[in-house]
């Protein structure tokens, strides 16, 4: 492996260059020039970081400044909604602030990120500012979600067709066959009269579903006996994906780190278990599908998709993905067209990254509709009667039932719109550009509070009450698309985005025709729910409730 290229100094490593400098001039130096020396390197650091945390404000943009060394980092991760909350009551919107070292502009409105996200996204074209915090030799590394430029374009272009209206009917087999499978398991519990944990059930559903769409793959995650690996390791990933201590190191020590990774790999790394486990067993998947019959170029997963991708050299446009969105702004940027193929271990990773981004943020949302169906039976009853009427007196939905059930639809957005799972999503600038009297410089970020454009008086009146009537026709009819971002927004926005909606309309249809749900014995009735701080939107505490058969 060649020897890496050298990064600017980290604050850590300034740290040490400076006690360093300041031993040899102690040891070699008269004291009157030893002192000159160290004032002055002293002084050059805190104006060094001083202009960071201050670069916003020296362009005239409020914000808070953190504290010397990470700015607002800490306080970002502690709890982001809060940090964000507090920051535009104080500062306006947007503000500025220093996110792991980089001046990050933090905005809610709407036309601003519609312009970024959309009419810009030439020149914020990649999500994370920085070579991301998997070394390139981890698969994970090459996540799309990672990707930078025509990488990203490339990747994005193959994995576009999978997620297409057309492979979506396709899909609607292997989606109904796992929640009829979810609503076997639900029989036993209802014979056991024992209360539910949502996600725990929603949890082993998604990832069967995924498994199924991606790699015609059964995982079988409703074995009784134990949890499945695949469950068990995606947790591990979600809890620990990037370690905030990793993400302080680095950005402390950029140098120090490139030479550890040098020298010892990233044996040190805790993330070890999954990876070494997800590249296993997924390139065994993919080596077997590879070298089997099965590998008809007509089949309709993911995976056959990426591999037929492989040998291809047909090109898909980024942007087909979004053709009926109703979220998408007009402006969708036309990406390159790229004359490449993606690598195995390219495949190996999205193939990866499906199974771990469709496992938690699915479940997520099932878990607070059906949490919110419970606690508004109103809501639950009239999403029942429309479910029923679907049915009629079928076991099965076809493509067009599942369009019909609108009222559903609008109870999910609601619920999406309350409980964002990804509360705030960010682009990273590429070269100078002037946006909204911005001038923004390569490096710099934008981040879009999806929880905050979620939350606005101006958006959403009431903002704390459940109401599904909010996405009605009438309900929708005054109010900017771009003001629902859930997905997040433009050519970089989830690529999943239909794939959810269609599996969690399948599920919740299933399951609200065959029982009833109802709020917890034993658990206390909080609204708004409690949620844990950190990271993605999640429960304070795992949220139960009582299921009868109907
Ligand atoms: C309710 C379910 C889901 C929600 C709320 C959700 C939300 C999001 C959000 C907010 C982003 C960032 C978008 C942006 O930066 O503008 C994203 C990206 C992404 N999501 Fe999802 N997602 C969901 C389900 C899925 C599923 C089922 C898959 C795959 C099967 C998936 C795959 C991805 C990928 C690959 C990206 C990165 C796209 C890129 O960088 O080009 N997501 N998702």
């Amino acid at each position: 492996m060649a020897f890496p290229k050298l990064e600017p100094p980290g604050i850590g490593e300034i740290g040490i260059l400076l006690l360093i400098g300041s031993y040899i001039a102690i040891k070699f130096f008269p004291l009157p020039l030893t002192i000159a020396i160290v004032i002055f390197a002293l002084t050059r650091t805190y104006f060094k970081l001083r202009r960071q945390t201050h670069y916003w404000r020296d362009r005239g943009i409020q914000g808070p400044i953190g504290n010397l060394f990470m700015g607002s980092t800490f306080a970002i991760a502690a709890d982001i909604n809060k940090f964000d909350g507090d920051n535009f009551a104080k500062y306006g919107d947007p503000f500025g602030s220093v996110l792991n070292g980089y001046p990050d502009v933090v905005t809610k409105d709407v036309n601003f990120i519609k312009t970024v996200f959309n009419a810009e996204f030439d020149a914020f074209t990649d999500r994370e500012p920085k070579g991301n915090f998997f070394p390139e030799e981890c698969l994970f590394a090459s996540w799309v979600t990672l990707l930078k430029g025509d990488d990203w374009k490339r990747v994005r272009q193959r994995l576009t067709p999978a997620f297409t209206t057309a492979k979506m009917r396709k899909l609607l087999v292997p989606m109904e066959y796992c929640a009829k499978e979810l609503v076997t398991e639900l029989d036993e519990h209802v014979e056991k009269k024992v209360e539910i944990d949502i996600k725990d059930l929603f949890g082993k559903l998604t990832m069967n579903v995924i498994g199924r769409a991606a790699f015609a793959f059964d995982l079988n995650t409703f074995n009784k006996d134990q949890e499945h690996p695949f469950v068990v390791y995606s947790k591990e990933l979600f809890q620990n994906a990037v370690p905030t201590a990793l993400v302080l190191f680095v950005v402390f020590f950029p140098n120090v780190d490139k030479l550890l990774r040098y020298i010892l790999g990233w044996k040190i790394t805790i993330i070890r278990n999954s990876h070494d486990f997800f590249t296993e067993t997924v390139t065994s998947i993919v080596d077997q599908r590879i070298n089997s019959a099965e590998n008809a170029k007509e089949n309709i997963d993911a995976l056959q998709l990426l591999i037929n991708a492989m040998e291809s050299d047909e090109v898909f446009d980024v942007t087909e993905t979004h053709e009926d969105s109703e979220f998408v702004s007009e402006h969708v940027q036309n990406a390159k067209m790229i004359r490449k193929t993606v690598s195995k271990k390219e495949i190996v990773a999205q193939m990866t990254l499906f199974l771990i981004a469709g496992y938690e943020t699915t479940a997520s949302t099932l878990q607070f509709t059906l949490y919110c169906m419970a606690n508004y039976p109103e809501v639950q009853e009239k999403a029942r009667a429309e479910v029923l009427e679907v049915f009629d007196d079928k076991e099965t939905l076809t493509f067009d039932d599942i369009a019909k059930l609108s009222y559903l639809k609008q109870v999910i957005y609601e619920t999406l719109r309350m409980f964002p799972p990804v509360p705030r999503t960010m682009r990273t600038c590429n070269r100078p550009i002037r946006v909204y009297d911005i001038d923004f410089e390569p490096g710099c970020t934008f981040s879009a509070q999806i929880w905050h454009v979620h939350y606005d008086e101006n958006n959403y009146p009431e903002p704390q009450k459940f109401d599904p009537e909010r996405f009605s026709p009438e309900g929708k009819a005054d109010r900017d698309p771009g003001a629902f971002l859930p997905f997040g927004g433009g050519p970089r926005s989830c690529i999943g985005m239909r794939f959810a909606e269609f599996e969690m309309l399948m599920t919740l249809a299933h399951l609200l025709r065959r029982f009833r749900f109802s709020p917890s014995a034993v658990e206390k009735f909080e609204w708004p729910v409690p949620l844990n701080p950190v990271g993605l939107t999640r429960p304070a505490k795992t949220l139960m409730c009582r299921v009868e058969s109907l």
